[in-house]
């Protein structure tokens, strides 16, 4: 993994936003894998900005979403479908079918799993997925003892998740307890991936995942083992890394 250091979450977020500008005017047709949460948000604020000036083209791009909850409907203004339509696609040229999120009616619903998995293959694969890690080093909705062999489908929210995505509902009851993610190693066949890590929450995480083996209790570990991974990480992130040098930093 190649740990690129940042200030801060600004600093971050325009960083992630040029090398996708790249990626997608390197390549028309890229195929993109995306991410939710506040991680991403201040990423897709360059984009939009990038596109508003420079119009930067998504006519031919298409884009795979790592999760959803299960439970809510797309019009919910917590399903990350809404967020992505928020955030991003409601402000570029991206055509709608050709923005992906996996989805699921129930917690039962295990062809849908299978069919996402169709679906990237059929586009011919992530060219680059943009990650964030969980507080617990789950990667999409991968929570800790989840199969490094595990494909897309669905999973149960670890009640640490639950609880930090709380914030964005009115009570805890509302929070999904499952979601559709992709897999462990549906990630790992993406050509390039970029994980963004900001916050002093995410610092001891960080630490960890610099600090341990490769092991099933820490999702985002496995990422060791991509040949094109880039970790971009702002100084609270790092902080407990940091202290820590001689490891990473020698
Ligand atoms: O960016 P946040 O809100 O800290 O969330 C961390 C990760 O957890 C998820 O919300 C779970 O999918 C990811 O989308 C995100 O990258």
């Amino acid at each position: 993994m190649k740990l690129i250091e940042v200030q801060n979450y600004d600093e971050m977020s325009k960083l992630a936003a040029e090398i996708i500008i790249e990626q997608v005017q390197t390549k028309t047709n890229s195929v993109l894998g995306l991410a939710t949460g506040g991680t991403p948000v201040g990423m897709y604020q360059y984009l939009m900005k990038d596109f508003t000036q420079n119009k930067t083209s998504y006519e031919q791009v298409i884009t795979l979403n790592l999760d959803e909850y299960i439970g809510l409907e797309k019009d919910n203004p917590q399903s990350y479908s809404y967020f992505m339509k928020e955030q991003l696609f409601n402000h570029i040229n991206i055509p709608e079918n050709q923005t992906y999120l996996p989805s699921a009616k129930s917690v039962h619903d295990e062809e849908a799993g299978r069919n996402y998995e169709k679906l990237i293959e059929t586009v011919g694969g992530i060219d680059m997925q943009i990650l964030g890690i969980g507080e617990n080093g789950h990667i999409g909705f991968n929570e800790p003892g989840t199969s490094f062999s595990s494909t897309t489908g669905i999973v149960k929210l670890a009640d640490s998740t639950r609880e930090a995505n709380a914030r964005y509902f009115t009570k805890m009851e509302d929070v999904p307890t499952h979601a559709i993610s992709m897999g462990i190693s549906t990630i790992m066949k993406s050509r390039q991936i970029v994980l963004l890590v900001s916050g002093v929450k995410k610092a001891p995480i960080l630490n960890q995942l610099f600090q341990t083996d490769v092991n099933e209790n820490l999702p985002a570990s496995i990422l060791k083992k991509h040949p094109d991974v880039t970790v971009i990480a702002d100084q609270e992130a790092l902080s407990i890394l940091k202290e820590k040098k001689g490891s990473v930093f020698s």
